[in-house]
């Protein structure tokens, strides 16, 4: 058995089938990044994965679990958009996130936890590199800071599982480069099973070690509903799989081009 196993899942609202027969098996540590047409559903998946979204059929277990259907901290999330707090300091927020997840009735910690709280947060800012900026609020930080910031939450729960939503859309290039070195980073440091949503094609052959495709195989044009997406490609990728990226980068432009309601 798989350390995630996603069988049969289906996820409709009403009458609209968003995903349909999604099966697949992933492994601890593998980093699986996603890409598919606006609206196909890859945030709808990302979410069952976290617990907020339930599916409407089939079911998905981690370490031979049935997923519980609300977060917990086997699985962090980091958005697009900031979600730091902003009336607190980076070592507040960090430290925030260790509290609640500890304590998430006060979220308050005393005494020997306390203190043991504040050095873990003080590592993981350090992890992100983000030490120098201990003491200042999230409006004095850059974007990429702030998504730093952002991972340092999420990572400072010790989720096995890091689900990334897009978590550098809002980025300029340059950071980008930096905030992918930042990721790998922390991916074997942590040991962490990564799922990554991304628009960036190229981001998502150079991150992951699979890159799945989010994609409807069967299209009725007078019920857009009809059909949900599934996963049309589930291919190794990375820097040990140049030529296949290559391939497929081109097969994928070839189908947005062919068929441009499902352009990126
Ligand atoms: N709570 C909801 N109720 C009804 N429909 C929803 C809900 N959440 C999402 N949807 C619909 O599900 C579909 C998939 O949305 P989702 O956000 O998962 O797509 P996506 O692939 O992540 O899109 P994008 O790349 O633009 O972020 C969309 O048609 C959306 O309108």
């Amino acid at each position: 058995m798989s350390y995630i196993e996603i069988n049969n899942v289906w996820k409709e609202y009403s009458d609209q089938i968003v995903l349909e027969r999604i099966n697949n098996q992933v492994e601890e540590g593998e980093f699986i990044t996603i890409v598919g047409a606006s609206g196909c559903g890859k945030t709808t998946f990302l979410n069952m994965l976290l617990g907020t979204e339930s599916q409407t059929r089939g079911s998905i277990s981690i370490a031979g679990k049935p997923l519980r259907n609300e977060p917990d901290q086997e699985r962090g999330i980091v958005f697009q958009r900031y979600s730091v707090f902003p009336h607190l300091t980076v070592l507040q927020n960090v430290l925030l996130s260790r509290e609640f997840e500890q304590s998430p009735l006060l979220s308050r910690l005393f005494g020997d936890a306390k203190h043991k709280a504040a050095t873990e947060a003080r590592e993981m800012i350090e992890a992100v590199g983000l030490s120098a900026a201990l003491d200042k609020y999230p409006h004095e930080l850059s974007g990429g800071m702030q998504q730093r910031l952002a991972i340092a939450q999420a990572l400072i729960k010790k989720p096995r599982i890091l689900l990334l939503d897009e978590p550098f859309g809002a980025l300029d290039p340059g950071i980008r480069a930096d905030m992918h070195q930042l990721v790998l980073d922390l991916w074997q440091r942590y040991k962490l099973t990564i799922f990554m949503i991304t628009h960036d094609l190229k981001e998502g052959f150079y991150l992951g070690t699979r890159l799945w495709v989010f994609d409807k195989d069967r299209i009725d044009p007078q019920a857009p509903g009809a059909f949900g997406a599934r996963i049309t490609y589930d291919v190794p990728v990375g820097s040990v799989n140049a030529d296949i990226s290559k391939t497929l980068e081109k097969s994928i432009q070839q189908t947005a081009i062919s068929n441009p309601e499902h352009a990126e």
